[in-house]
């Protein structure tokens, strides 16, 4: 194997970088002077309301692609096996879920942000707390987005750090800021292309030089990669079907479901039912790209195979061996490298453009305009200054990120269930209990969010030893070829089942936005009941999803088949006559339509003006 010093760019690379963030800031420009030049907030934060699916759908999946997915994911399955390859069973629900209850209840109420919602429902303040966390959750997020290829670029090749941070970030912030949402889908379709090209050819180039297509699979399953479905019913497995297909579902709920940067693109298709496939057709984009990077990572396995790059210091960290590996093989094929840094910047680049919209949007629509009336100008120089100063907090986030030193995906995730999980299960609980009230779910998101790091901070703290300890797979031939055993690679020193408390930090991460989203709709209706239960009459209309009257409509049509296909009772027709003007767009061509809660029309919509 070659030295660490070989690992160059040429020339062809830098130009394929160069080619990108240029193509970006161009995208960027083009939606900054064409329409209707992002001079109002319907256009700036929702595109007109006029996207359709194919774009929608590729944006949606690259949120939270990042750089992270595609340097985590080849080193999570080279050195523990294809085990979490399962996550992909947690996209059936973590999706069908958001686009029959999430996306219609949303899009029906014509939210300015997805933090109205709790306005709607409860009162200003969870709106503020809701808004508040949101913003907290995404900033961390940024940072490790925008840290994770800059320094595995650093590691491998010397690429200034922060040269690298600079200028995604200036770049990002840029294109974010003239081009507006229309920018930032249009960018994440063209970055999602180049993410995909980049890492099928790597996989290509990789098969070939591992001696072909069945010489690597040889090689990957003799080393005992494949893992078979472990069903170790154990919530503190790090990855097991329970943990990824069951916890991953809590996970994607709070990121397809109620997360702001997820509901502002599903609320900027031109239709519900554009919205409604859009969601359906991420499903595909997400297992493609799963798939993708899990057979990065066997490839990697089968060029290296039990050479651990970690034992011989050619790397310092799991989370560099996939750049690694990329300027180790592909010297040969110039440019190769450079396709694969531009395909791990596009990831990143997507992920924050996002991230930078979205806490614009929320900045703007939730925490400053509803308490500061302001003229035109000022509101588009605010809105500039705010673009601005979320670039220079995610850069100092990136600092943070620095001096944190954990696997970057088990970060990620567990930022998305600590912070995630407890906003799910704050919208849960105004979605699914008519009953909660306001003091609930402010005590309740707190209670959720106590929880949140307790458990993870304590969990943080309890793994430092079995970290150290931590070593690859594939550092001993002795690892039969069982697929049990591979999941139970990164073992606590203390082999003895860890009780009481101790069971609780080694709880799984996958398992965080279960526990903290549950903490926050039990926390939330104890103390509701106590403080006095929200009457029915007193929920606004089309807040609440009737989940008794749906489960007994979908029972009924199971037990009589031939019902599905006449016309609803009378009585929910009546119910719909009701129906103020919110529910007018596709109503009745989605069934659910007839089941919503609907007493009182919502009076409170606020309407979209210009910055
Ligand atoms: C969040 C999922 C599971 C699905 O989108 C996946 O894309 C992922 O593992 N993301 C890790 C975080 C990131 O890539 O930034
Ligand atoms: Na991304």
């Amino acid at each position: 194997m070659d030295p660490v010093e070989h690992k160059y760019f040429t020339v062809i690379d830098y130009v394929i970088f160069a080619l990108l963030l240029v193509a970006s800031m161009a995208i960027g420009l083009y939606y900054a002077f064409t329409g209707g030049r992002q001079s109002t907030t319907r256009e700036f934060m929702y595109a007109d309301r006029s996207m359709k699916c194919l774009p929608l759908s590729l944006s949606l999946m690259a949120t939270f692609q990042s750089a992270v997915a595609l340097i985590g994911t080849p080193a999570e399955v080279y050195s523990n096996g294809t085990q979490y390859w399962f996550i992909g069973c947690s996209y059936i629900l973590g999706l069908l879920i958001p686009a029959h209850i999430f996306i219609p209840l949303f899009y029906r109420l014509h939210l300015t942000s997805v933090y109205q919602y709790l306005e709607l429902r409860f009162c200003k303040a969870v709106r503020i707390c809701g808004t508040v966390t949101f913003i907290f959750q995404m900033v961390i997020y940024m940072g490790v987005g925008i840290y994770t290829p800059a320094l595995a670029l650093n590691a491998v090749t010397g690429f200034p750090l922060w040269g690298a941070v600079l200028a995604t970030g200036l770049v990002c912030t840029l294109y974010t800021a003239l081009g507006g949402l229309k920018a930032v889908v249009w960018t994440d379709v063209f970055q999602t292309v180049v993410m995909f090209t980049g890492q099928l050819a790597v996989i290509i180039v990789g098969v070939h030089q591992a001696g072909g297509l069945s010489d690597a699979w040889v090689k990957v399953r003799d080393g005992g990669l494949i893992s078979g479905i472990d069903l170790n019913p154990d919530p503190t497995v790090r990855h097991t079907f329970w943990t990824l297909g069951v916890g991953g579902v809590f996970l994607m709920l709070s990121l397809y479901g109620v997360n702001q940067a997820q509901v502002q693109r599903y609320l900027s298709s031109c239709t519900e039912k554009e919205a409604i496939m859009s969601c359906y057709m991420v499903f595909p984009c997400l297992q493609v790209a799963l798939m993708l990077s899990c057979l990065m990572g066997l490839v990697m396995y089968a060029c290296y195979g039990n050479n651990s790059l970690l034992e011989q210091q050619y790397i310092t960290s799991k989370d560099q061996m996939v750049l690694y590996f990329v300027m180790d093989m592909l010297q040969n094929f110039p440019g190769l490298p450079g396709l694969f840094v531009a395909c791990l910047f596009s990831a990143s680049l997507s992920t924050i453009s996002s991230a930078f919209n979205s806490l614009a949007t929320v900045t703007m629509v939730d925490l400053i305009k509803p308490h500061y009336s302001m003229t035109e100008a000022r509101a588009t120089l605010l809105s500039k200054i705010l673009a601005l100063s979320y670039g220079i907090i995610c850069l100092a986030m990136a600092y943070v990120v620095h001096l944190m030193n954990s696997s970057v995906l088990q970060a990620a995730l567990s930022i998305f269930g600590m912070v995630g999980g407890p906003l799910l299960g704050l919208f849960c609980l105004g979605i699914f209990f008519p009953c909660a009230n306001s003091i609930g779910a402010v005590i309740g998101l707190a209670a959720g969010l106590v929880m949140a790091f307790w458990v993870g901070i304590g969990g943080f703290l309890f793994r430092i030893p079995s970290s150290v300890q931590f070593l690859p797979l594939n550092s001993t031939n002795t690892i039969p070829a069982a697929s049990e055993n591979i999941t139970a690679v990164p073992a606590l020193i203390d082999a003895a089942r860890p009780v009481g408390l101790n069971g609780l930090y080694s709880l799984s991460y996958m398992w965080y936005s279960a526990l903290n989203s549950s903490t926050v709709v039990l926390i939330g209706l104890i103390i509701s009941f106590v403080t006095g239960p929200t009457k029915g009459d007193d929920v606004a209309s089309g807040t609440v999803y009737p989940v008794m009257r749906t489960a007994r409509s979908l029972l009924d049509k199971l037990v009589k088949p031939s019902a599905c296909c006449t016309a609803p009772s009378e009585h929910t027709i009546d119910d719909h006559k009701e129906v103020n003007g919110n529910v007018k767009e596709d109503a009745g061509t989605v069934e659910e339509t007839e089941t919503f809660l609907l007493s009182n029309p919502v009076s409170h919509v606020e309407h979209e003006t210009s910055v």
